[in-house]
Protein backbone atom coordinates (compact mmCIF):
# COMPACT_ATOMS: atom_id res chain seq x y z
CA UNK A 1 0.00 0.00 0.00
CA UNK A 2 1.24 3.16 -0.90
CA UNK A 3 -0.09 6.31 1.29
CA UNK A 4 0.66 9.80 0.47
CA UNK A 5 1.07 12.02 3.57
CA UNK A 6 0.30 15.84 2.63
CA UNK A 7 -0.74 18.95 4.52
CA UNK A 8 0.36 22.64 4.03
CA UNK A 9 3.21 24.36 5.03
CA UNK A 10 3.69 23.90 8.82
CA UNK A 11 0.99 21.96 9.19
CA UNK A 12 2.75 19.21 10.74
CA UNK A 13 3.30 16.71 7.88
CA UNK A 14 7.44 16.36 8.96
CA UNK A 15 6.27 15.58 12.86
CA UNK A 16 3.60 12.59 11.39
CA UNK A 17 6.29 11.37 9.14
CA UNK A 18 8.74 11.26 11.89
CA UNK A 19 6.19 9.01 14.12
CA UNK A 20 5.61 6.97 11.36
CA UNK A 21 9.58 6.52 11.52
CA UNK A 22 9.58 5.88 14.39
CA UNK A 23 7.09 2.84 13.91
CA UNK A 24 9.16 1.75 10.96
CA UNK A 25 8.10 2.20 8.16
CA UNK A 26 9.63 3.16 5.28
CA UNK A 27 9.28 7.13 4.41
CA UNK A 28 10.22 8.23 0.44
CA UNK A 29 10.65 12.05 1.77
CA UNK A 30 10.33 15.37 -1.43
CA UNK A 31 11.76 17.79 0.64
CA UNK A 32 14.77 15.78 1.53
CA UNK A 33 14.87 14.36 -2.13
CA UNK A 34 14.79 18.03 -3.53
CA UNK A 35 17.90 18.91 -1.38
CA UNK A 36 19.56 16.10 -3.17
CA UNK A 37 18.86 16.77 -6.21
CA UNK A 38 20.50 20.29 -6.00
CA UNK A 39 23.77 18.89 -4.81
CA UNK A 40 26.30 21.28 -5.71
CA UNK A 41 27.85 20.64 -9.35
CA UNK A 42 24.40 18.92 -9.90
CA UNK A 43 22.48 19.20 -13.45
CA UNK A 44 19.28 20.48 -11.51
CA UNK A 45 21.71 23.15 -9.40
CA UNK A 46 23.31 24.25 -12.90
CA UNK A 47 19.71 25.10 -14.11
CA UNK A 48 18.90 26.60 -11.62
CA UNK A 49 21.36 29.13 -11.67
CA UNK A 50 21.09 29.87 -15.42
CA UNK A 51 17.72 30.82 -15.56
CA UNK A 52 16.88 32.14 -11.74
CA UNK A 53 20.42 33.67 -11.55
CA UNK A 54 23.71 32.90 -10.70
CA UNK A 55 23.55 34.67 -7.71
CA UNK A 56 21.89 31.62 -6.22
CA UNK A 57 24.76 29.59 -5.68
CA UNK A 58 26.72 30.49 -2.82
CA UNK A 59 30.89 30.48 -2.65
CA UNK A 60 30.87 26.88 -1.24
CA UNK A 61 28.98 25.74 -4.14
CA UNK A 62 25.86 25.23 -2.71
CA UNK A 63 22.32 26.21 -3.03
CA UNK A 64 21.50 29.27 -1.55
CA UNK A 65 18.37 28.24 0.12
CA UNK A 66 17.31 31.56 2.03
CA UNK A 67 17.90 33.91 -1.44
CA UNK A 68 15.81 31.21 -3.38
CA UNK A 69 12.81 31.28 -1.35
CA UNK A 70 12.84 34.88 -0.67
CA UNK A 71 12.64 35.08 -4.76
CA UNK A 72 9.77 32.23 -5.22
CA UNK A 73 7.65 32.42 -2.19
CA UNK A 74 7.52 35.96 -3.28
CA UNK A 75 6.88 35.49 -6.87
CA UNK A 76 4.52 33.31 -9.12
CA UNK A 77 6.30 33.41 -12.19
CA UNK A 78 9.40 32.91 -10.94
CA UNK A 79 8.05 29.71 -8.87
CA UNK A 80 7.22 28.56 -11.84
CA UNK A 81 10.24 28.26 -13.68
CA UNK A 82 11.83 26.78 -10.16
CA UNK A 83 9.46 23.78 -10.51
CA UNK A 84 9.93 23.30 -14.05
CA UNK A 85 13.33 22.83 -13.66
CA UNK A 86 13.62 20.87 -10.47
CA UNK A 87 10.05 18.89 -10.12
CA UNK A 88 10.73 15.88 -12.42
CA UNK A 89 13.89 15.48 -10.93
CA UNK A 90 12.22 15.21 -7.69
CA UNK A 91 9.38 12.96 -9.16
CA UNK A 92 12.34 10.13 -10.76
CA UNK A 93 14.34 10.18 -7.56
CA UNK A 94 10.45 9.78 -5.27
CA UNK A 95 9.78 6.88 -7.95
CA UNK A 96 12.89 5.12 -7.89
CA UNK A 97 12.63 5.17 -3.90
CA UNK A 98 9.20 4.02 -3.78
CA UNK A 99 10.24 0.64 -6.06
CA UNK A 100 13.21 -0.20 -4.12
CA UNK A 101 11.69 -0.52 -1.09
CA UNK A 102 8.72 -2.37 -2.59
CA UNK A 103 11.40 -4.48 -4.10
CA UNK A 104 13.06 -5.06 -0.27
CA UNK A 105 9.38 -6.45 0.74
CA UNK A 106 7.85 -3.23 2.51
CA UNK A 107 4.16 -4.04 2.78
CA UNK A 108 3.15 0.30 3.16
CA UNK A 109 5.42 2.64 1.91
CA UNK A 110 4.80 6.36 2.41
CA UNK A 111 5.48 9.36 0.14
CA UNK A 112 5.63 12.66 1.88
CA UNK A 113 4.61 14.91 -0.49
CA UNK A 114 4.21 18.37 0.60
CA UNK A 115 2.67 19.70 -3.00
CA UNK A 116 0.88 16.22 -3.83
CA UNK A 117 -2.17 18.17 -4.67
CA UNK A 118 -0.75 21.20 -6.17
CA UNK A 119 1.39 19.01 -8.53
CA UNK A 120 -1.69 16.81 -9.34
CA UNK A 121 0.30 13.58 -7.87
CA UNK A 122 -2.76 12.02 -6.51
CA UNK A 123 -1.98 8.65 -9.08
CA UNK A 124 1.13 8.39 -7.29
CA UNK A 125 -0.37 6.97 -3.79
CA UNK A 126 -3.30 4.57 -2.93
CA UNK A 127 -4.17 6.53 0.15
CA UNK A 128 -4.20 9.97 0.91
CA UNK A 129 -3.36 11.31 4.76
CA UNK A 130 -3.60 15.09 5.04
CA UNK A 131 -2.22 17.03 8.14
CA UNK A 132 -4.51 20.25 8.85
CA UNK A 133 -4.15 22.65 11.58
CA UNK A 134 -6.43 25.81 11.89
CA UNK A 135 -5.26 28.50 9.81
CA UNK A 136 -4.02 31.03 12.69
CA UNK A 137 -2.14 27.85 14.26
CA UNK A 138 -0.46 27.50 10.83
CA UNK A 139 1.04 30.73 10.55
CA UNK A 140 1.82 31.10 14.91
CA UNK A 141 3.99 27.58 13.96
CA UNK A 142 5.40 29.08 10.58
CA UNK A 143 6.63 32.55 11.59
CA UNK A 144 8.07 30.64 14.88
CA UNK A 145 9.84 27.47 13.30
CA UNK A 146 11.06 29.96 10.60
CA UNK A 147 11.70 33.05 11.78
CA UNK A 148 9.78 35.18 10.01
CA UNK A 149 7.16 37.86 10.12
CA UNK A 150 3.60 38.03 9.55
CA UNK A 151 4.05 39.05 5.77
CA UNK A 152 6.42 36.49 4.80
CA UNK A 153 4.68 33.67 6.14
CA UNK A 154 1.47 34.81 4.63
CA UNK A 155 3.83 34.75 1.36
CA UNK A 156 4.40 31.04 1.73
CA UNK A 157 1.11 29.82 2.63
CA UNK A 158 -0.52 31.38 -0.24
CA UNK A 159 1.45 29.72 -2.14
CA UNK A 160 -0.06 26.49 -1.80
CA UNK A 161 -3.97 25.55 -1.80
CA UNK A 162 -5.49 26.45 1.55
CA UNK A 163 -5.55 23.14 3.72
CA UNK A 164 -9.43 23.40 3.20
CA UNK A 165 -9.16 22.45 -0.01
CA UNK A 166 -6.58 19.40 0.33
CA UNK A 167 -8.98 17.90 3.12
CA UNK A 168 -11.82 17.21 0.24
CA UNK A 169 -9.04 15.04 -1.10
CA UNK A 170 -8.10 12.84 1.40
CA UNK A 171 -9.12 9.77 2.75
CA UNK A 172 -8.01 10.38 6.15
CA UNK A 173 -7.80 13.99 8.01
CA UNK A 174 -5.59 14.29 10.65
CA UNK A 175 -6.00 17.49 12.67
CA UNK A 176 -3.01 18.63 14.51
CA UNK A 177 -4.15 21.61 16.17
CA UNK A 178 -3.72 19.72 19.44
CA UNK A 179 -0.94 17.63 21.28
CA UNK A 180 1.41 15.29 19.77
CA UNK A 181 0.12 12.76 21.65
CA UNK A 182 -3.69 13.77 20.04
CA UNK A 183 -1.76 13.50 16.50
CA UNK A 184 -0.35 10.46 17.03
CA UNK A 185 -3.88 8.54 18.29
CA UNK A 186 -5.11 10.09 15.02
CA UNK A 187 -2.54 8.57 13.12
CA UNK A 188 -2.68 5.08 15.04
CA UNK A 189 -6.35 4.69 14.27
CA UNK A 190 -6.18 5.47 10.45
CA UNK A 191 -3.19 2.86 10.61
CA UNK A 192 -4.88 0.08 11.84
CA UNK A 193 -8.24 0.90 10.02
CA UNK A 194 -6.35 0.77 6.93
CA UNK A 195 -4.52 -2.67 8.09
CA UNK A 196 -0.79 -0.72 7.16
CA UNK A 197 1.61 -3.53 7.96
CA UNK A 198 5.31 -2.86 7.67
C1 LIG B 1 12.81 27.30 -2.29
C2 LIG B 1 13.62 26.40 -1.38
C3 LIG B 1 15.09 26.37 -1.79
C4 LIG B 1 13.51 26.96 0.07
O1 LIG B 1 14.21 26.11 0.92
P1 LIG B 1 13.90 26.01 2.49
O2 LIG B 1 14.99 25.17 3.08
O3 LIG B 1 13.67 27.39 3.04
O4 LIG B 1 12.50 25.26 2.61
P2 LIG B 1 12.15 23.68 2.49
O5 LIG B 1 12.80 23.06 1.30
O6 LIG B 1 12.39 23.02 3.81
O7 LIG B 1 10.60 23.73 2.16
C5 LIG B 1 9.66 24.05 3.17
C6 LIG B 1 8.24 23.95 2.65
O8 LIG B 1 8.03 24.99 1.69
C7 LIG B 1 7.02 24.57 0.80
N1 LIG B 1 7.53 24.70 -0.60
C8 LIG B 1 8.76 24.41 -1.06
N2 LIG B 1 8.85 24.62 -2.38
C9 LIG B 1 7.64 25.06 -2.77
C10 LIG B 1 7.10 25.44 -4.04
N3 LIG B 1 7.84 25.36 -5.15
N4 LIG B 1 5.81 25.84 -4.07
C11 LIG B 1 5.05 25.90 -2.95
N5 LIG B 1 5.49 25.54 -1.72
C12 LIG B 1 6.78 25.12 -1.64
C13 LIG B 1 6.72 23.11 1.15
O9 LIG B 1 5.60 23.05 2.01
C14 LIG B 1 7.92 22.66 1.91
O10 LIG B 1 7.64 21.60 2.79
C15 LIG B 1 13.06 24.94 -1.40
O11 LIG B 1 11.81 24.88 -0.77
C16 LIG B 1 12.97 24.32 -2.79
O12 LIG B 1 13.96 23.88 -3.35
N6 LIG B 1 11.74 24.28 -3.35
C17 LIG B 1 11.49 23.69 -4.65
C18 LIG B 1 11.22 22.22 -4.55
C19 LIG B 1 9.84 21.91 -4.07
O13 LIG B 1 8.86 22.18 -4.76
N7 LIG B 1 9.75 21.36 -2.86
C20 LIG B 1 8.50 21.07 -2.23
C21 LIG B 1 7.96 19.73 -2.40
S1 LIG B 1 8.65 18.63 -3.48
N1 LIG C 1 0.96 19.20 17.74
C1 LIG C 1 1.91 20.14 17.76
N2 LIG C 1 2.03 20.97 18.83
C2 LIG C 1 2.96 21.96 18.86
N3 LIG C 1 3.85 22.19 17.86
C3 LIG C 1 3.78 21.41 16.77
C4 LIG C 1 2.82 20.34 16.66
N4 LIG C 1 2.99 19.75 15.45
C5 LIG C 1 4.01 20.39 14.83
N5 LIG C 1 4.48 21.40 15.62
C6 LIG C 1 5.55 22.36 15.28
O1 LIG C 1 5.06 23.13 14.21
C7 LIG C 1 6.07 23.36 13.25
C8 LIG C 1 5.63 22.81 11.88
O2 LIG C 1 5.59 21.39 11.92
P1 LIG C 1 6.32 20.51 10.77
O3 LIG C 1 7.70 20.98 10.58
O4 LIG C 1 6.11 19.08 11.14
O5 LIG C 1 5.41 20.93 9.54
P2 LIG C 1 5.49 20.52 8.01
O6 LIG C 1 4.08 20.38 7.57
O7 LIG C 1 6.40 19.36 7.83
O8 LIG C 1 6.13 21.82 7.37
P3 LIG C 1 6.79 22.07 5.87
O9 LIG C 1 5.67 22.08 4.90
O10 LIG C 1 7.38 23.41 5.99
O11 LIG C 1 7.79 20.99 5.66
C9 LIG C 1 7.35 22.71 13.78
O12 LIG C 1 8.12 23.68 14.44
C10 LIG C 1 6.81 21.67 14.76
O13 LIG C 1 7.73 21.38 15.78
Amino acid sequence: MIIGLTGSIATGKSTVSRMLKEKGYKIVDADEISRQVVEPGSTVLEEIASVLGSDLILPTGELDRDKLGALIFNDPLEREKLNKIIHPAIRQEMVRQKEFWLEKGSHTVIMDIPLLFESKLQSYVEKIIVVSVAPSIQRERLMARNNLSLEEADARITSQLPVSEKEKGADAVINNDGTLEETERQLDAILSKWNAKL
